[in-house]
Formats: structure tokens, C-alpha cells, sequence
């Protein structure tokens, strides 16, 4: 039974689902050390943002599948680290996105109307109404920053309450950006003109100390910063200083740099200022969704099955996984049988996707036959995952075309192999939508459903080559289950396809190179 390690709190319900199909052990607050220790043994590990999954974590792991994060960011995650090693790493990205909004949203009208502090300050026995005057959100301008699934829920709720959108998402178009009924403008544009400004980006190398003192500079007097995305993406020594000196109003902040957050000058700035023990995602909802989401995700993958959500499988959201499903086997298949014809070392890998095909996001399928390709030189550690690494590690040069106009199948896939031992060629398409069919093994025509143990020669076409060939394998106790010949002109040059039903025994193969007018023979396991 497949073993998962839940090293950060997660609502029963994943532990529930994990449960049934693998031995769950609930371990948090690890050090790195202890968890390096044991991660040999596991096969799953189920994180929140409290783990941090560093490269030594990783390299640690002997036979760990997938790395599962109840939540969306994934920053705590050496990703090319698991990349690397085919470890799928897979998230929830939208389990927890009203939760965060929300509290993003609480935090602006709890900083506008200082509430933690009025609130601190009755429990002590006080009625002071003159300090904690606020400010409405009414006509005041929100500047959103990363308008993905939390900014555009901020949006929609800022939008109710009478306020302003500005927002800066260099990845979303203006017309979505006006669907929400936000003006998309500059980020500079949005520090100068912004009431509230709220962060709602992942940390990346670009959006570290995105809020530093220069850009606290352009901010008006009475602007309150709200930061419910990532810690580290504010300098949070440069925003106390704005505070202390009345260079913005305020700040309202669920993410720290460090976590837990240390000493830090941000405790002392009175009602100016929020912190919240990350709290984005803590509802009951929230967590009952990312703990389901992703125990599905980890039980499916522990199953053989895809992940819906990998952020590591490029192009591969779950739709298109849905569309591209059989498409994504028969690349595979196609990949695995070209590279067995090339043999030797493969140089460069042409991609054709024709018909219908040429249309879809070949990503996915580009990946799928590189998989196959390489699944004889690498077994059961390349995946989906890996693949495209290994393939550039290997110096394979992808080269991918489309071809919307041929039209013998409605989609089909042609992949050429180029290597140290000359160019193999396949075509293969889907019958009835999911039973692959090979339509072309080395520009020669054929249609035969592949099958696990293959024989292909290349020949002239002439009497009698048949029957020598079906009595040489009879002889060796080989038994046919199809055979099929593909030709171009009647006696010239042919290519046979043959599924036997057991791999071909040891040393056939160079004597069904002697027969005469067998130019070449090639066996293949599939
Ligand atoms: N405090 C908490 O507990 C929680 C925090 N989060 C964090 O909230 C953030 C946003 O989450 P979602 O909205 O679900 O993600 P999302 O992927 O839907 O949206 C992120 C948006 O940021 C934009 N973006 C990326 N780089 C940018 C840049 N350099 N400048 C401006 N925009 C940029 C993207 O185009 C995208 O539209 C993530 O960092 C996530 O980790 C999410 C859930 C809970
Ligand atoms: O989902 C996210 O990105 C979060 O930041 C939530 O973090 P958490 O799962 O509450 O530790």
C-alpha cells in the first residue's frame, strides 16, 4: 500500500479520501531535518505554506510521486526541483479563492474603521470614539494588483460597495479587465491614484519587493496597502518607515517575508497597521474544498490516473486533459514506437500535427511523445512531468509543424525521428475517437491497430517473401496474430507490420534479416 505524509493541518476530509487507497501518517511541524529523515519512505506528501519543501527535501525522496499543496501557492515548493526529478506537483487553485478574497475585503473595512484596536480597547474597559475615526470605501479608488480568480472576486464585492477600480495585470486583456468593470492601467499610474491598494499576484523574482520605499513614494498620504498574496512581495522595513512618517495611511497584512512573522517593527504601529497569522484561507469552507481538491488529486496520481491541477505538466489544465485524453496515448504510443525504429540516439524529434489536430494545443501532446520516446532509455522515471527536461538534457531538438489541411483522419499525429542510425518515420490516428490506429510506419501506408509485441520489415515487394518470413517465425514457435503490408507501387519497395503474440526469441531477428529481398527488420515492445 502507497504510503502519504501529511506534514502540514489539513481538514479530514483529505485524510478521509488519502485513506482509501494509502497508509496516511499526519506529522506537522517537522523540522527540515526530521522530515528529510523520513520523506524516503513516502510516496505522497500532502503541505500547506507551513512546509517548505526545499531541493534537499526532494533529492531526499526515494520514491515520492507528488507533492500535493492544499492551497495555491506553491511558492514554498522547489518546483524544478521536482520537475527534475518527474515528482508531479499539484495545487488548488480555486478551493480557497472566496476565503481570501473575503479576508483581503476584511481587512480593508477593518482598517478603515480600525476595528481590531476600537475593538482591543472596549475589551479593556475604554469608550474612546475620537481616536478610531475612519474613512469610508465609497467612491474612494481600489487599485487591484493581479487580477486572477482573488483580485477579480475583490473586484466584483468593491464593486457593490461604490468603489473605483483601477487594476495592473500584465497577463490579462482589457476587455477582461472591463468585464469586471476594473480600468486596466500602469502600475505607477495605480500607486499614484489608488485609496487601497490590493495585492493579489504569486511572488515571482518580478513581483519581489514590488512595494519598496521608491514605489511607497508615488503612494498618496491616505493610502492603506493590503496584502493578503505573498510575504516578500512588500519590503516590509521600507513600508513601517512610509507609516511611521505618514508617507501612506496604513497596512493591512496576512503574509510575511518570514513566517511566523519574528520581531518586526510592523507590531509597533498602533491602529495603523493589521497583521494576521496568515489567515487568508482559514475558513471551514475553504478548507474543506483545497483538502479535497488535492487528496483527490494525490489519490488519482497514486492510481496511475493524471492530476487535474499539476503545475508542473505544461498546457495540461483539466479540460484539456478531457479533450486531449486519447490524443495524449496515441502520442505516446507513436513516441515510444518511433524511438524503438530509430534506435541509437535520437538527434531530433519532428512533431506534425495535422487534420483537426493542428488546431488543439499541441503542448501537451509535443510532451506525450517525447514520454514515449524516451520510455526505453528511461522506464518508469520519465513522465509527464519530466520529459521535456530529460528530452533537452538529451540535446533531442523538437521541431513541431501543423498540417490543418491533410485530411485522411479527422486528427492524426506523424512523428519522424532523426538519430545516429539514419530517420524513422510513423503516422498514427484515433478510430472512432479512442482505438489508435498506425496509418504510416516509414512513408508506407498501412492501418493496423498497434499491439505489444511488433515486427516491422522493410522489403521488396516480390512472391514468396511472405511465406518465408511466416514459416522462418513458425519455426521458432512465433505466432502471428496480424500481419499487414504496406506498399507504394506494386513490386517495389514495402513495409510488413506484424503482432505477434510473444516477444521475438533471442537472435531471429538477424535471420529474418538474411532472407533475401528483407532489406531490414526492426521488433518492437510496446
Ligand atoms: N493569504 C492566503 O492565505 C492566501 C493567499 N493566496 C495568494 O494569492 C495570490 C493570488 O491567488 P489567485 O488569485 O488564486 O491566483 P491567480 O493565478 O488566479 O491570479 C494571479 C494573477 O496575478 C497576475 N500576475 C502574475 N504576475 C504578475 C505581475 N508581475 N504583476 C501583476 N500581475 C501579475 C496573473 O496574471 C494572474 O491574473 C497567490 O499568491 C496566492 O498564493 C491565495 C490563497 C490564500
Ligand atoms: O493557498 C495559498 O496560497 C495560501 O496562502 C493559503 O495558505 P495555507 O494553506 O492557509 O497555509
Amino acid at each position: 500500500m502507497s504510503k502519504v505524509l501529511v506534514s502540514d493541518p489539513i481538514d479530514q476530509a483529505g485524510i478521509d479520501i488519502l485513506s482509501q487507497v494509502a497508509t496516511v501518517d499526519v506529522k506537522t511541524n517537522l523540522k527540515p531535518a526530521e522530515l528529510i529523515e523520513i520523506i524516503g519512505e513516502y510516496d505522497a506528501l500532502m503541505i500547506r505554506s507551513g512546509t517548505r519543501v526545499t531541493q534537499e527535501i526532494i533529492e531526499a525522496s526515494t520514491q515520492l510521486k507528488i507533492i500535493g499543496r492544499a492551497g495555491v501557492g506553491v511558492d514554498n515548493v522547489d518546483v524544478p526541483a521536482a520537475t527534475r526529478k518527474g515528482i508531479v506537483v499539484v495545487n488548488s487553485p480555486e478551493g480557497n479563492t472566496i476565503a481570501a478574497a473575503e479576508h483581503a475585503l476584511a481587512m480593508m473595512l477593518s482598517l478603515s474603521r480600525h476595528i481590531p484596536d476600537a475593538n482591543a480597547s472596549v475589551k479593556r474597559g475604554e469608550w474612546d470614539r475620537k481616536t478610531f475615526v475612519g474613512a469610508e470605501v465609497y467612491k474612494k479608488t481600489l487599485g487591484i494588483v493581479g487580477l486572477g480568480k482573488i483580485g477579480s472576486h475583490v473586484a466584483h464585492v468593491a464593486k457593490a460597495m461604490g468603489m473605483k477600480l483601477l487594476a495592473y495585470d500584465p497577463f490579462i486583456s482589457t476587455e477582461r479587465a472591463e468585464q469586471i468593470g476594473c480600468q486596466l492601467v500602469e502600475l505607477d499610474l495605480l500607486f499614484q491614484q489608488a485609496d487601497y491598494i490590493t495585492l493579489h499576484i504569486p511572488k515571482t523574482p518580478e513581483t519581489a519587493n514590488l512595494i519598496n520605499a521608491k514605489t511607497l513614494a508615488k503612494m498618496k498620504p491616505t493610502t492603506r496597502i493590503i496584502n493578503c498574496a505573498r510575504g516578500g512581495i512588500i519590503d516590509e522595513a521600507a513600508l513601517a518607515a512610509a507609516i511611521k512618517e505618514g508617507k501612506i495611511a496604513g497596512a493591512a497584512l496576512d503574509v510575511f517575508d518570514s513566517e511566523p512573522l519574528a520581531e518586526s517593527e510592523l507590531r509597533s504601529l498602533g491602529k495603523d497597521i493589521i497583521l494576521t497569522p496568515h489567515l487568508g484561507a482559514s475558513t471551514a469552507e475553504a478548507q474543506v474544498n483545497v483538502a479535497i481538491d488535492v487528496a483527490e488529486q494525490i489519490r488519482d496520481v497514486l492510481l496511475g490516473l493524471p492530476a487535474r491541477s499539476a503545475v508542473n505538466i505544461p498546457g495540461l489544465g483539466p479540460d484539456i486533459l478531457e479533450e486531449l485524453k486519447p490524443y495524449m496515448q496515441l502520442a505516446e504510443t507513436l513516441g515510444n514506437l518511433v524511438g524503438q525504429l530509430a534506435g541509437g540516439r535520437v538527434e531530433t524529434l519532428n512533431v506534425k500535427l495535422q487534420g483537426d489536430l493542428a488546431t488543439n494545443k499541441s503542448q501537451p501532446l509535443v510532451v506525450a511523445a517525447l514520454k514515449g520516446l524516451l520510455y526505453q532509455a528511461l522506464r518508469e522515471r520519465v513522465n509527464y512531468v519530466n520529459a521535456s527536461i530529460e528530452a533537452k538534457e538529451r540535446g533531442i531538438r523538437v521541431i513541431e509543424t501543423r498540417d490543418a489541411s491533410a485530411r485522411d483522419y479527422a486528427g492524426s499525429l506523424h512523428l519522424e525521428a532523426t538519430g545516429t542510425l539514419g530517420t524513422h518515420s510513423v503516422t498514427g490516428a484515433l478510430l472512432g475517437d479512442k482505438e489508435i490506429h498506425l496509418t504510416d510506419v516509414d512513408g508506407f501506408p498501412i492501418n493496423v491497430p498497434p499491439s505489444k509485441y511488433m515486427l516491422f520489415t522493410l522489403h521488396r515487394d516480390m512472391p514468396g517473401i511472405i511465406g518465408k518470413l511466416g514459416s522462418l517465425l513458425g519455426s521458432f514457435n512465433v505466432n502471428i496474430a496480424s500481419m499487414q503490408v504496406g506498399r507504394k507501387i506494386v513490386r517495389g519497395d514495402a513495409v510488413m507490420a506484424l503482432s505477434i503474440d510473444d516477444p521475438l526469441p533471442d537472435g531471429i531477428l538477424d535471420e529474418i534479416k538474411q532472407v533475401s529481398g528483407i532489406r531490414d527488420a526492426y521488433t518492437v515492445t510496446l
